[in-house]
């Protein structure tokens, strides 16, 4: 593909990535693989510049554009070399004319800057959210250590005690030690999250919103197997994936269930006032996670935003029946919004008398209400809200 074929076809993948968003469709990631899969003829490296040029014109755009258009002439602005192809040549962009619209920069739609601004995250930290996320790997103490796994790539330690950084873009589920399930990929933030959990061999531990796992496995590793690990979800296909991953990971004290959305406690009733500790890793904006899906800053309305924070509401409401007396509630949230972080644990503990703040003592983030706050300016990790209460 030509430089200018290139930016007409990232063109065209924004119009259907800024539509999917407004409609609440596929995201991005899936769209482009839909297109690569349907057009063989785009070879490697048409594909990597393809990707860059969209998630390069995403990032630069804050409040959701008309076009792909005017968000690639927003890109434009920054980079010489685009606005130059918009010359009318064969397969390219077409010439451009006088006024044409081009999208606003910015962080996000300006409701949710503000938002944030409440929240304090504004300058450095709100420029942090849209930079490009690094990647981390955990190492399952279960199969490894972090200390004499060797790997295909140069490796740095990060501040979580089983975490290495290694090159972005690294392929690593085409690692031997990635089958073999020495190695998981989990943000160091969201390692953080695990380690606030303070999980023990022997224990009762329920992870109430564990999607595909990733936090479970985790937690099955520093319980070394031993004790009972519950891991809930209301979505079949995301708590099926857990499976095979527990078993590459040598975890085998994982048993799951499935939630019923409103309906829950009918099969955790069992286990109330019974758990040593509940995870909740609740839904949320995923305003922390912008460096991974930019374009999921264009989906958000407040709408679902309250919806969230009322689902995160009855979530606490929910574990806080299921800890046991002296036994600890966790909640965590990828989002950096008072009212999915701090302002719900307050709401939370003065909803539930019988539980007390006890801050995680994490060697990441900086204090936030009654939790902890991890960003990306500040931890070079996701944005996490982290935050733990003990049952008297
Ligand atoms: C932030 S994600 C969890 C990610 C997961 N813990 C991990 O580390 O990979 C939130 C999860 O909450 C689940 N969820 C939504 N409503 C729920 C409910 N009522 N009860 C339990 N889980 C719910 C979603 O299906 C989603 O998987």
């Amino acid at each position: 593909m030509t430089p200018a074929a290139r930016v007409q076809t990232a063109i065209e993948l924004l119009d259907r990535i800024i539509q999917s968003a407004q409609s609440k469709g596929a995201p991005a990631d899936r769209i482009l693989a839909e297109w690569f899969r349907n057009n063989r003829f785009a070879g490697s490296k048409d594909r990597r510049a393809l990707r860059e040029l969209v998630y390069a014109a995403i990032r630069a755009c804050g409040p959701v554009p008309t076009t792909g258009r005017a968000a690639m002439l927003r890109l434009a602005e920054q980079d010489e070399l685009i606005r130059a192809v918009f010359d009318g040549s064969k397969y390219g962009p077409d010439v451009l004319s006088e006024d044409e619209p081009v999208a606003e920069d910015g962080i996000a739609p300006r409701w949710l800057e503000e938002r944030l601004a409440k929240s304090e995250i504004d300058g450095v930290e709100a420029e942090a959210l849209l930079d490009r996320a690094p990647l981390d790997i955990r190492v399952n103490t279960l199969k490894a250590e972090r200390a004499t796994l060797k790997l295909p790539v140069e490796a740095e330690p990060t501040q979580a005690p089983h975490g290495l950084r290694i090159p972005t873009g690294t392929q690593v589920d085409q690692w031997p030690e990635w089958r073999e399930g020495k190695l998981e990929i989990q943000d160091t933030g969201s390692q953080f999250a695990c380690l606030a959990v303070g999980a023990r061999p022997g224990e009762t531990i329920i992870d109430l919103c564990a999607g595909g796992g990733g936090k479970t496995l985790a937690l099955a590793a520093a319980m070394d197997n031993l004790g009972k690990l519950i891991a809930t979800d209301t979505d079949r296909n995301r708590l099926q994936a857990l499976a095979p991953r527990a078993e590459r990971a040598g975890a085998t004290n994982i048993e799951t269930r499935l939630l019923n959305p409103d309906r829950e406690m009918e099969v955790l009733s069992d286990l109330i006032g019974r758990a040593d500790a509940v995870l909740i890793d609740a839904p949320c904006s995923g305003t922390g996670t912008w460096r991974r899906n930019p374009e999921a800053r264009w989906r958000l309305d407040n709408k679902e935003l309250a919806r969230l924070t009322e689902l995160q509401s009855r979530l606490l409401n929910l574990a806080a029946g299921l800890v046991r007396p002296g036994g600890r509630l966790i909640y965590v949230t990828c989002s950096l919004l008072d009212e999915e972080g701090a302002s719900q644990f307050d709401a939370f503990l003065s909803r539930h008398e019988d539980f007390a703040a006890s801050r995680p003592d994490l060697a990441v983030g900086v204090s936030r209400g009654q939790g902890t706050r991890l960003t990306p300016h500040h931890d070079g990790t996701d944005g996490f809200f982290i935050a733990r209460a003990e049952k008297s």
